[in-house]
């Protein structure tokens, strides 16, 4: 099968949309894999089948109240998101070249609602490819008479947000100019489709990467014990807006003693992560603590022999790795979706702790130091019990009939819907 990918415009989206070509690579099906200029050298690495699977640019516009050269989720702030959906329309005709050139059988996409549109008149099948969880689609696109009220049949009542978190959920009714609400437009995705997939259970993030970590952390993370660092990363977007929480977050990792490397964007106000630094930070962790603003191998510094302890903002793509990982796993989730996810880990298959919060909905430095001293300590009944589960949850999941399973039954579906 010839398939076209378009995912919405976020890493966690595209990275799921890569592994899963990858998948559809493995069993002969050519993919064609549109993404922003920007993206290409940090998906690029993840492609496993080149000769099958190739990237095709395209040009994102400028909307006006997004940054200058915006393409990503990863150059926008979290409340500006919304015009990055709107920039993502304008790409519509450039889009509908593609597929009338193309002509592919099947297109994948998430959050682009007007592909069934353009996929039908050149007689393509598409699917629409969720990359969050299941808990997270019933709790926001199911409409319940309370805001994120589990619907009738949701199967956990561990997977839920408390009063205060439901509230985080507002954004999704809120009615933006030109595109509707987020509810409105995963509705459509959803409804016009000829399929929805949805990635749930065992996950490709596991897949054998062909680069090797970059020398600058090898050679850091190999100057200490094995197990003994702590990797914290927030995933792609500026997540952490408050410069406070941003300065507990750091405090916190001070104060629990261990080695720690930080991959985080820059709170709201600042454009560096050293200047939102806490005074003298630096200094006081100098030899044993980085904070970093770019970009790095996620997947490659779990793998590492030194890191012991991921503390993780819950993004799905992040929650898979990590559970693929034999890191200890402490959860600071900082939005709905990712509170679900971290519910998940911490209540219902107890594999991780998840930093406690006050009633106002903020960490506290020794909070955090609680949690990862409480997974990471030697004598630990917490540690030991997390660790227990994790390692069967592991092993279940890494088992190779276990994915193969889930792919080749994906795929047969996938043969059926083109000749149907
Ligand atoms: C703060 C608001 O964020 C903006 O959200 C965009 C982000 O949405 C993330 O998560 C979801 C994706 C999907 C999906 O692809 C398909 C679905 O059927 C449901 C969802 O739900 C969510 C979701 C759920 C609950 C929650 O609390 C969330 O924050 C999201 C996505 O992963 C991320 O990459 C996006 O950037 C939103 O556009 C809004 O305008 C912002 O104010
Ligand atoms: O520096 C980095 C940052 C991120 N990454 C990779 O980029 C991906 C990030 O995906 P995540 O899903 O964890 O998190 P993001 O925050 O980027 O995603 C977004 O979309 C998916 C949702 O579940 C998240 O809630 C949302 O924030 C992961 O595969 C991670 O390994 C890196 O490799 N290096």
């Amino acid at each position: 099968m010839s398939v076209v990918m378009y995912p919405w415009l976020a890493f966690g989206h595209m990275t799921a949309f890569l592994h899963l070509s990858n998948k559809l690579a493995e069993k002969g099906h050519e993919i064609v894999f549109l993404l922003p200029k920007k993206a290409l050298d940090q998906v690029k690495p993840l492609n496993l089948y080149p000769n099958l699977i190739t990237f095709h640019t395209i040009s994102i516009p400028h909307v006006k109240g997004l940054p200058p050269g915006a393409e990503t989720n990863s150059d926008v702030p979290f409340f500006l998101t919304h015009l990055l959906a709107v920039a993502m329309n304008q790409t519509r005709p450039e889009v509908e070249t593609i597929l009338r050139t193309n002509k592919p059988d099947l297109v994948f996409y998430d959050s682009a609602d007007w592909i069934p549109e353009i996929a039908r008149p050149v007689g393509a099948k598409t699917v629409c490819y969720n990359t969050v969880s299941a808990a997270s689609i019933a709790l926001t696109l199911v409409p319940a008479a309370e805001l994120a009220k589990p619907p009738l049949g949701y199967p956990s009542s561990k997977v839920v947000l408390l009063a205060r978190e439901a509230k985080t959920l507002s954004f999704v009714w809120r009615r933006h100019e030109g595109i509707g609400s987020f509810f409105d437009g995963k509705v459509t995705a959803m409804r016009n489709c000829d399929a929805i997939a949805i990635r749930t259970c065992r996950e490709t993030e596991d897949e054998p990467n062909k680069t090797s970590l970059e020398p600058r952390w090898a050679d850091w993370l190999a100057k200490f014990k094995p197990g003994s660092v702590v990797f914290c990363a927030f995933g792609s977007q500026p997540v952490v807006d408050k410069i406070d929480q941003f300065q507990e977050l750091c405090l916190g990792l001070e104060a629990t003693g261990l080695p720690f490397l930080v991959a985080i964007k820059p709170p709201s106000g600042v454009s560096t992560v050293e200047e939102a630094l806490p005074e003298g930070f630096q200094e006081r962790v100098r030899g044993r603590g980085v904070v970093y603003g770019g970009w790095v191998q996620q997947p490659m510094i779990l793998d590492h022999p030194s890191v012991g302890c991921f503390v993780s903002h819950c993004g799905f793509g992040s929650t898979w790795e990590s559970l693929m990982s034999d890191c200890q796993m402490v959860l600071v989730p900082q939005h709905g979706e990712q509170i679900l996810n971290a519910r998940l880990m911490a209540e219902e298959m107890e594999v991780a702790v998840e930093v406690e919060r006050e009633e106002n909905g903020w960490f506290s430095r020794r909070s955090l130091e609680d949690a990862v001293k409480s997974v990471m300590g030697e004598v630990s009944e917490v540690g030991e019990k997390v660790r227990k589960n994790h390692d069967k949850w592991r092993c279940v999941l890494s088992d190779s009939g276990f994915a193969d399973g889930y792919i080749s039954k994906f795929e047969q579906n996938l043969t059926d819907l083109v000749k149907s």
